[in-house]
């Protein structure tokens, strides 16, 4: 029997249970990587379900159904490697081939195109692709200390709900990360600070870097434990408390840095980092290729984060305008860029309110590259249509939202010339999608 993802019911209100639907067809996997399935009421979403696959299932609430048995696995069904599949939910594709994972994110970008853009992508390039284990540089763990126990939950938290799940190892993750996760339990159980722990992010990159979030600053003793442990670990801590910046433990250590294409960043833990390394690289190389920046060229780089694409572009010879909601990520970019030698200007906006009071606005652009967050650019593309520039650059994280985007582009008289899927998130759900926006004649 294939391996199959049942989330705990744990904590869940166990109210009458409605009856297990035997003999379903799974008809397609959505773009959060359920499947999706029909009964008596309508359409549901089944986590763990594969296309043509039929399965046994219990309905849950409105809309939701609940795994219970696979009667014929899809073909492009593997075992899931992961030991705490069955409890986390983090990494939902696992269970799918990478090939067919890749061929996924492409149809889900392209219905949704389809849906929303009322337009079908003609011009795909194969997907970008690197490691598909141990790629991530971040990882961001839940802490519980269970006083009466005096026991530390360190953990993930379990995919919609509180629930933690304690991990040893995280396959996606950088092996630099789960390396230190016993080590690191270890010591936070021994520090006076463990109940006041909000949680941990560890995060590799030139170095690892070990951001405690904290209620107050340790005292005298837990400073010499941390100490110690650095230096035996060779990492970097830094202590964050209540909103404010992280601190360093150790003022020495300087900031942490990242390799952009061809070029290195400083960025402090809590800004905005690429989640895969390899690919974070190949993204700007392929977004550049594409963008083209010349001496001639005035680039408006919107959701511009530390200068990951910044640099590179400035690099190439083209006049950078970047923004950036955060002020001091547009500082670091300023101080990333000094430190090239890079002339660039950097502005903090919202780019979700009206352009008109910003003075940058009012300059001409003929390149526009933005990555927004998932909540995509819906202001920001309209202020970039009517400032007509040739070619638009969009780096997006959440195909509906650039799907959503992509409608008013179109509609301004854009053509969409390529699209491209970046495997960024391999074995979630998640997406990263490339797509280049030429003005028509
Ligand atoms: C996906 S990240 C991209 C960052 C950068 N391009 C990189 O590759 O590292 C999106 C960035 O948009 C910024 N952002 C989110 N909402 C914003 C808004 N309304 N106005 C300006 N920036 C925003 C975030 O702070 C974040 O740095």
């Amino acid at each position: 029997m294939a391996q199959v993802y049942r989330p705990s019911r744990a904590g869940k209100h166990k109210a009458k249970q409605a009856a297990i639907q035997r003999d379903v067809k799974v008809s397609a996997l959505d773009h959060q990587g359920r499947g999706v399935v029909r009964d008596t009421r309508g359409v549901r979403f089944v986590s763990g379900a594969l296309s043509n696959e039929v399965i046994d299932f219990q309905p849950q609430g409105k809309w939701q159904g609940e795994l219970v048995k696979i009667k014929e696995p899809a073909a492009e069904r593997v075992s899931a490697p992961c030991p705490y599949y069955q409890d986390c939910g983090g990494c939902d594709l696992q269970h799918l081939e990478l090939a067919a994972q890749r061929q996924h994110k492409q149809q889900v970008v392209s219905e949704l195109f389809a849906k929303f853009a009322e337009h079908q992508i003609a011009n795909w390039e194969s997907p970008l692709t690197a490691d598909a284990w141990r790629y991530r540089r971040r990882l961001r763990l839940a802490c519980h200390w269970d006083g009466k126990r005096r026991r530390l939950k360190l953990g993930l938290r379990q995919a919609s709900s509180k629930a933690i799940v304690e991990i040893n190892d995280c396959l996606i993750s950088d092996e630099a990360l789960t390396r230190l996760l016993a080590p690191l339990r270890d010591l936070l159980a021994q520090l006076a600070l463990v109940s006041q722990l909000g949680h941990v992010e560890l995060i590799a990159t030139n170095v690892v870097s070990v951001v405690l979030r904290l209620h107050h600053m340790p005292a005298a003793a837990d400073l010499g434990r941390l100490t110690n442990f650095a230096q035996q670990h060779q990492v970097h801590f830094w202590l964050q408390s209540d909103g404010a910046a992280p601190q360093p433990l150790d003022p020495q250590q300087g900031m942490p840095s990242y390799t952009s294409w061809l070029t290195e960043l400083s960025f402090q833990p809590g800004d905005f980092l690429q989640a895969h390394g390899q690919l974070s690289v190949a993204l700007v190389k392929q977004a550049l290729h594409w963008l083209d920046p010349q001496a001639q060229d005035k680039v408006l780089e919107l959701y511009a984060g530390s200068g990951n694409f910044s640099l590179p572009m400035a690099k190439q010879g083209a006049q950078v305008t970047a923004i950036e909601g955060v002020q001091s990520m547009v500082d670091r970019l300023l101080q990333n860029a000094h430190q090239h030698g890079l002339d660039i200007s950097a502005f903090q906006a919202d780019l979700s309110q009206d352009w008109q009071h910003y003075d940058w606005a009012h300059t001409e652009f003929n390149k526009v590259l933005l990555d927004p967050a998932r909540a995509g650019a819906a202001h920001a593309i309209k202020e970039v249509c009517a400032r007509q520039p040739q070619r638009v650059i969009y780096v997006s994280c959440a195909p509906d939202t650039l799907a959503r985007d992509a409608k008013i582009l179109l509609a301004a008289g854009y053509r969409l010339e390529r699209a491209q899927i970046v495997d960024m998130f391999p074995q979630t759900h998640h997406i990263e999608c490339l797509t280049w926006f030429e003005r028509e004649a």
